[in-house]
C-alpha cells in the first residue's frame, strides 16, 4: 500500500519481538545527510524501542547510497552480526543517474545478503523530491528507518530460529 494513505511506521498491530541479543550493523550513508540522519534517529528508536543494546549496534557510515553495498559487506565480515541495516536516500535528479543508482543499490544489497546468508534490510528512500523524503523521515509518513530496524529485528529472530 502506497505511503501516502497511510503511515507505515506503525507497528502497534504486530509482535516484533526481542532484541536484547541480537546484534545490529547500521550502515548509513552521508548523501543527503539531513534525510539519512533522521533515517538514523529512527533506526536506533526502533532498536532500542525493542531491547536492543548501544554496544550491540555497531555504526558504519558510507559516502552514498551505492557505497551501501560495499559498507554491508564489510560490516558482515564480523561473523555475529545478525541484521545489516542500510540507511539512504537518493532524490531524483536531472538525469537517469538515479535509475542507475537505485538498481544497483536494490540488486547489490540484495546480493550481499544472500552471500552472506544474513539479512540485509533496504531502508533506502528512492523520491521524486526532497519534500517526499522528509515525509519519510519522521514525517507524516512516519520514518523508514525504524521500519527497516523492526524488518530488521524480525528478520534476525528467523534466522536465529532456523
Ligand atoms: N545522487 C545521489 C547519490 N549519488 C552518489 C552515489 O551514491 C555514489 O556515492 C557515487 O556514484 C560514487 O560511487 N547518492 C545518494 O545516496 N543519493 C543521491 O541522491
Ligand atoms: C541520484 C543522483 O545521483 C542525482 O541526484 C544526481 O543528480 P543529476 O542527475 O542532476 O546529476
Amino acid at each position: 500500500m502506497s505511503s501516502s494513505l497511510k503511515n507505515l511506521s506503525d507497528f502497534s498491530h504486530i509482535e516484533v519481538g526481542n532484541a536484547a541479543n541480537l546484534k545490529f550493523a547500521i550502515v548509513v550513508s552521508q548523501w543527503n545527510a539531513q534525510i539519512t540522519g533522521a533515517l538514523l534517529k529512527g533506526a536506533y528508536k526502533g532498536l532500542l524501542d525493542h531491547g536492543a543494546t548501544e554496544e550491540n549496534i555497531e555504526l558504519i557510515e558510507v559516502p552514498g547510497s551505492y557505497e551501501l553495498i560495499s559498507g554491508s559487506d564489510i560490516a558482515l565480515r564480523k561473523r555475529d552480526i545478525d541484521a545489516v541495516i542500510t540507511l539512504g536516500c537518493v532524490i531524483q535528479g536531472e538525469t537517469r543517474h538515479f535509475d542507475f543508482i537505485c538498481m544497483a543499490v536494490a540488486n547489490g544489497l540484495a546480493n550481499v545478503g544472500i552471500q552472506h546468508n544474513k539479512p540485509v534490510i533496504f531502508g533506502v528512500l528512492t523520491t521524486d523530491n526532497l519534500e517526499q523524503a522528509i515525509d519519510r523521515s519522521g514525517g507524516k509518513h512516519g520514518n523508514k528507518g525504524e521500519e527497516a530496524a523492526i524488518t530488521a529485528i524480525q528478520m534476525a529472530l528467523i534466522g536465529k530460529k532456523y
